[in-house]
């Protein structure tokens, strides 16, 4: 049996264990059972699901069925007028890639550089590049298509590997007016391609779809179905992992994994691993697995009446993800063709529906949009009293910084350290003007259809239970993104407001659109601390789903909670291979990332 429904079905051992079957479990998985002697078990929360509502690009930009998520509340957030938010998870087979929006963005070189010289060797640019080329292909469409769309690309930053990167065969009209505005109006450079290392500027970005169906590229169907009956692979659904399981005598190592059904009240089955346990169960629940098995900050452990396994107050801190605004401004013209016809025009959905269904052509195959300009501090900043050197010399130095974190770093010296370590670095390529700290999204229908993302942030948050009930959808962590604590934060995005404003009211290729600032508005609202109370207080969102750095890959003077072969500090046969394993986060959405690290992370364990 490939697919196990029951855990008491699973055998008594298998070489890896895996807990979570999402985008990086699935890469892991496979890329293990290449080795036909190797035995793996994936244990995934979630069930396989199907639908044309997880495969039809257009559909990714929806929220998907909601049996099929996590939907995680944070706590009220300080820094956004106490408001608290939904984050969205995957929970199904294949993670955050079968539900997410299928954005397909890599992050800049300064980026992975950034991770190397936090103490990772081998994790920069250079190595990721070609991790990046191993796990991706690109598909592009006709020769006529592409002169007609008018798409740029460059296949050689692409391989040919199992996800599909795809440039889909439609655009709406609006696309091209903010491309004209951006780039011609503005004055940003268009990059022919942005998946080599260089983001700053306009790009067409690719989508994570099929060329050959016009259908998802998810971990589940680039790594999982095509190896689905390897007989040395087996997948345990609607399964979760609750703890690995650590003998207390002795050099701490990880034995196996106690796993429970999601019925309620089953009994729990322990499972063994001769090598490894490999945690993959994401940003938000490898480090509340890794809590309740008595690795984290001992303080937290000690509370909870835990036995502590290792005391690493990393577990759970350096917690990241990327504050976003949306719907500031509407259009009051809007073109005759665009996006919201989908929504609202029965006869055009149908229409496209049809010709999705017999062609694979039309407005289906576009997914939320696959434009964006990456802009840096130097591009926000544009009068002399406000430029990018004094705002960094008056709101960041890795000293100051530290007053910004959560309560949780207090006499936590290797997490201040860790934070300092990384601010500096920010700090240089923000200086430089290599640091891509904001980025701006449009898709087809202007602007309600954009979105604006702070790619760098400098706050931090936490992750930590508050109870030792493992369930992770009835009882996640407390999530506290403590989203706008530094004050750069709420100054980038001030300023980014403020371009995108510009852009949008003044540019001469939008003037036909009659574009209107709904929040803050632009004549109630002139001043710098008005926009900033507006964003705080109704218009930012502090994450775009991409909860990240709660087991950070950090020398453990720096509290780190895994080396760079992403061990676990102290404790033998673990590691972690997931999101929670950014040192910090890159300006990009974090797929591709995640597919590049998963790869890289495979063939460290195999050895390679
Ligand atoms: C709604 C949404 C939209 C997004 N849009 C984009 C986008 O457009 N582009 C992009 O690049 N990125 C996007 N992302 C982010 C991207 O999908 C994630 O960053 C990526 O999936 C993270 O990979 P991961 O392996 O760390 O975690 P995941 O893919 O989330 O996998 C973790 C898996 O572990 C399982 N699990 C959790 N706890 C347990 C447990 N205790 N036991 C067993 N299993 C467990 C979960 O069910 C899940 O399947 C989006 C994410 C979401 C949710």
């Amino acid at each position: 049996q490939r697919v196990l429904r029951d855990p008491s079905a699973a055998k008594d051992a298998y070489d890896y264990i895996i807990a979570g079957g999402g985008l990086t479990g699935l890469v892991v998985a496979n890329r293990l059972t290449e080795d036909p002697k190797t035995t793996v078990l994936v244990v995934e929360y979630g069930d396989l699901a199907d639908s044309w509502n997880l495969s039809i690009p257009y559909y990714a930009t929806a929220l998907q069925d909601a049996s099929l998520m996590f939907t995680t509340p944070s706590t009220p957030q300080r820094g956004l007028g106490g408001r608290t938010f939904n984050l969205p998870l995957g929970a199904t087979v294949g993670g955050g890639s079968t539900v997410n929006g299928m954005a397909y963005l890599r992050g800049a070189k300064v980026d992975y550089d950034t991770w190397e010289k936090m103490g990772n060797r081998g994790w920069g640019w250079k190595e990721m590049s070609k991790y990046f080329k191993k796990s991706s292909t690109l598909n592009v469409p006709s020769p006529e298509i592409v002169d007609q769309l008018n798409y740029t690309y460059d296949k050689s930053s692409f391989g040919h590997g199992p996800v599909q990167a795809l440039l889909p065969p439609w655009q709406w009209p609006d696309v091209y007016y903010l491309y004209k505005a951006w780039t011609e109006d503005m004055g940003y450079p268009l990059l022919n391609d942005s998946m080599s290392g260089n983001i700053l500027g306009a790009a067409w970005r690719p989508i994570s779809a099929d060329g050959k169906n016009l259908t998802r590229s998810s971990a589940r169907k680039a790594y999982y179905d095509p190896v689905q009956h390897r007989p040395n692979l087996q997948l345990l659904v609607n399964t979760y992992v609750a703890k690995v399981q650590i003998p207390a005598q002795g050099l701490s190592r990880a034995k196996g994994v106690d796993v429970f059904s999601r019925k309620d009240g089953s009994a729990k089955v322990s499972i063994s691993a001769r090598k490894e346990v490999i945690l993959a169960a994401g940003g938000i629940h490898t480090p509340q697995i890794l809590q309740l098995s008595g690795i984290g900050p001992r303080h937290l452990l000690d509370k909870l009446n835990i036995p502590v396994v290792e005391d690493l107050p990393g577990v759970g801190a350096n917690f990241m993800d990327h504050p976003t605004l949306r719907g500031a401004q509407q259009v009051n013209q809007p073109n005759p063709i665009n996006f919201s016809l989908l929504r609202n025009n029965a006869s055009f959905f149908d229409a496209a529906w049809a010709e999705y269904m017999a062609n694979r052509t039309g407005p289906l195959t576009a997914a939320g949009g696959n434009s964006g300009l990456t802009a840096t501090l130097h591009n926000l900043t544009t009068n002399s009293d406000d430029t990018a050197t004094n705002l960094i010399h008056t709101l960041i130095t890795p000293a100051n910084s530290t007053a910004y974190l959560p309560a949780h770093y207090r006499d936590k010296p290797t997490l201040v350290a860790g934070y300092a370590a990384q601010v500096s670095l920010l700090t240089s390529a923000l200086q430089a003007g290599t640091n891509p700290l904001v980025d701006f999204l449009w898709s087809g229908n202007a602007p309600p259809g954009m979105a604006v993302v702070l790619q760098k942030p400098l706050s931090r948050g936490t992750v930590l239970i508050n109870s030792t009930n493992p369930h992770p959808g009835l009882s996640p962590p407390l999530v506290d993104f403590n989203a706008f604590a530094h004050p750069f934060d709420a100054r980038a995005m001030v300023l980014a407001f403020k371009l995108l404003r510009r852009v949008l009211l003044t540019s001469p290729s939008l003037r036909h659109l009659g574009v209107e600032e709904l929040l803050p508005g632009e004549e109630a609202v002139g001043t710098d601390e008005e926009i900033e109370a507006a964003l705080r207080g109704t218009l930012m969102s502090p994450h775009n789903a991409h909860p990240c750095g709660t087991a950070g890959m950090m020398p453990r003077e720096l509290g780190g909670v895994v080396d760079e072969r992403l061990k676990v500090y102290g404790v033998e046969g673990l590691r972690v291979v997931d999101a929670s394993m950014l040192p910090v986060i890159v300006a990009a959405n974090l797929q591709a990332t995640m597919y590049a690290v998963a790869e890289k992370a495979a063939d460290i364990i195999r050895g390679h």
